[in-house]
This record gives C-alpha cells, sequence and structure tokens, in this order.
C-alpha cells in the first residue's frame, strides 16, 4: 500500500535495520517511503514475539566483551560509551555508575524527552532506582492534577493547547524539586518556557528510529494516542505516518536536550543488529555515561538557555 500523505511531509527519514526490511520499504523516486500492508502486519507480529522472548529473558541482554574491561568487579574500570563489558553483570554496571553520577548531580533531577513512546517511562523507572531518585511521569501529574482524566481525555475535552497549559505548569512544579526522574510528554519540548524549567536540571533526549517507535505504539494500540491523526485502518502505519508529521516539526526541539542517547549508537557500540535485543538497563546506562561526560565537559553546570 502506498501511503500518499507520506509526500506531504519534507522530513529526511532514518530507517533502521533491522525493524523496516529493504524489500518492504522502498525508495521512490521522489524521496519518500513506500510501506507495504505486509511489512506493517509482519511488524507487529515480529515486535510480539520478540518482545515475550525479551521478558521471558527478563530483559537481559548480552554485552559484547571490550578489551578495554578486564579485572574483576572490584577492580571495575569507569565504563565508557561504547566498551560495555560482558564479563559484569549490566545491572552491577549501572548501580556503580549510578552511585558515581549521583554525587556528580548534586540532586539535580533529569528530565527525559523524546516521542511518544520512546521509553521514557520504562528507562525513566530503571534510571530512577539507579540514582535513588524518585520517578515522576509528567502526564500522569498533569492527570492527578486535573482530577484523574486521562490524557487523551484532556486533549479531547479541552484541546491541546489548554493540555499544554497544564503541562507547563506540571513541569515548573517539577523543576522547583530535586532528586526526581521526570518523564516528560513528548510534545512537552515545543514550548519554550518548558525549556526554562526543564534546565534547572539536567535534560536528555532518548532518540529512537521512528520505525521503531510505530512498531512499539502500534503492538499496544493508539487508541490512548489522540495526537497520532493519520487516517490508517493499519496502526503500524498510522502510528508511523503520524509520528513522522510530528518528529519533522519537534526534532529541533529535542536537540535543545543536554544530552542526546541514540538506539543506534548504542546498538551499533554493543554490535548488536536489533534495537529490540538493547535492554531499559543497557539505555540508562548510557544515559548515565553521558550525563557524566556532559557534566564533566561543563565544569559539573548544566547550560541554562
Ligand atoms: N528497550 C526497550 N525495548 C523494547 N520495548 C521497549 C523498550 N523500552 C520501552 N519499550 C516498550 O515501548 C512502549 C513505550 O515505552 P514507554 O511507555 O516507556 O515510552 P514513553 O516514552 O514513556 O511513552 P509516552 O511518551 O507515550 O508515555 C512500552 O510498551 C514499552 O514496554
Ligand atoms: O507527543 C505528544 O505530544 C504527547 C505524548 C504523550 O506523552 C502525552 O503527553 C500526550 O498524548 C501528547
Amino acid at each position: 500500500m502506498e501511503v500518499a500523505a507520506a509526500a506531504a511531509c519534507g522530513a529526511n527519514l532514518r530507517f533502521s535495520s533491522p525493524w523496516i526490511w529493504s524489500d518492504k520499504v522502498e525508495g521512490r523516486s521522489n524521496g519518500f517511503p513506500r510501506i507495504s500492508q505486509q511489512c506493517t502486519r509482519r511488524h507487529s507480529t515480529e515486535l510480539q514475539r520478540r518482545r515475550s522472548e525479551w521478558v521471558r529473558r527478563g530483559g537481559r541482554v548480552s554485552l559484547t566483551v571490550s578489551n578495554a574491561c578486564k579485572g574483576s568487579p572490584q577492580q571495575a574500570p569507569s565504563v565508557q560509551s561504547g566498551n560495555i563489558c560482558t564479563s559484569f553483570d549490566s545491572k552491577w554496571l549501572l548501580k556503580n555508575k549510578g552511585e558515581e553520577v549521583t554525587s556528580d548531580l548534586n540532586g539535580r533531577c533529569i528530565f527525559l524527552v523524546g516521542m511518544m513512546g520512546c521509553g521514557k517511562t520504562t528507562v525513566g523507572k530503571v534510571l530512577s532506582e539507579a540514582l535513588g531518585y524518585s520517578f515522576v511521569d509528567s502526564d500522569k501529574y498533569v492527570e492527578e492534577a486535573v482530577g484523574g482524566s486521562p490524557v487523551a481525555q484532556i486533549i479531547k475535552q479541552f484541546g491541546e493547547s489548554s493540555f499544554r497549559d497544564y503541562e507547563s505548569e506540571a513541569l515548573m512544579n517539577l523543576s522547583l524539586m530535586s532528586r526526581q526522574v521526570v518523564a516528560t510528554g513528548g510534545g512537552a519540548v515545543t514550548l519554550p518556557i518548558n525549556w526554562k524549567y526543564m534546565k534547572e536540571g539536567i535534560s536528555v533526549y532518548l532518540d529512537v528510529p521512528l520505525d521503531a517507535l510505530a512498531c512499539r505504539i502500534a503492538a499496544v494500540g493508539t487508541d490512548s494516542r489522540p495526537l497520532l491523526t493519520f487516517e490508517s485502518e493499519d496502526a503500524y502505519t498510522k502510528a508511523f505516518m503520524s509520528l513522522f508529521t510530528l518528529l519533522k516539526k519537534r526534532r529541533c526541539s529535542y536537540s535543545n536536550a543536554d544530552v542526546t542517547v541514540s538506539l543506534q549508537n548504542i546498538a551499533a557500540n554493543l554490535g548488536l543488529e536489533d534495537l529490540l535485543d538493547i535492554t531499559p538497563t543497557a539505555i540508562a546506562l548510557e544515559v548515565l555515561i553521558q550525563i557524566e561526560n556532559f557534566l564533566q565537559r561543563n565544569n559539573g553546570m548544566s547550560i541554562r538557555i
């Protein structure tokens, strides 16, 4: 099936194998993607199979051995991005890195930003545990503030602009706190005032390829996501095309984050072909490594904009 509306969007798409096989999404002469029906069905089934496997394994991943890491856990060297060792349990590495980074952070909050489905909640919970921080989901914070209605209903009932006002108020309140990992809403980055709040802490962009996002969202359904407005019977196509348009508008805003953590880079560094093999623990570890680098580059200070 061809997705005509793709032609309306002028952004560059980055496809990461193996989420979209080259025989299923083909570049067209006009530079826009063509997505086959078969592709979308295969994606959902494959995703569900892999997710069950991932859950059965307890979210574990085997990491590539690096020559840079030798010795016992007691003599563990500091972990550099891209040099994650198999010899130690990744949770052990995360805990240790968490302890190191916690003291550098001096109580500052971490704000996770990124498109819906990029893993802010999943990774945020793991990260907060490693840092000894609390975890807050700003969507949940808004829901509680307005009496328990789901975000989808708030948007439908009051409109996106009112939701953004509630979201800004939530971020303002959260920016006054310390020792919190905050999973922000996917669109929080679009309002400049929110950056003022988030710059009270360290902001981290979780950069996940569009096709992986669409797969994850399609696997759980699009019903609770009113901003996915592309019309299609197929959940993957609906998610992919809507996210494509949203990301085109937001990419620049995400780049304001202090730190970017790219799943494609993690996969490349770990020698993994499949993004689904990257566990939340491995992603949280990369977040901490990148935060540590950022703090070192800026002498422990977050740059304010
Ligand atoms: N590393 C991962 N590997 C595989 N699936 C993942 C991973 N991280 C998250 N997921 C799955 O992706 C989906 C979205 O994750 P999550 O809710 O953490 O994203 P989010 O960024 O908080 O989304 P939103 O902004 O919509 O709240 C969930 O179904 C989750 O189980
Ligand atoms: O990307 C977005 O704009 C959104 C993401 C969700 O987290 C919610 O904040 C809401 O559905 C809007």
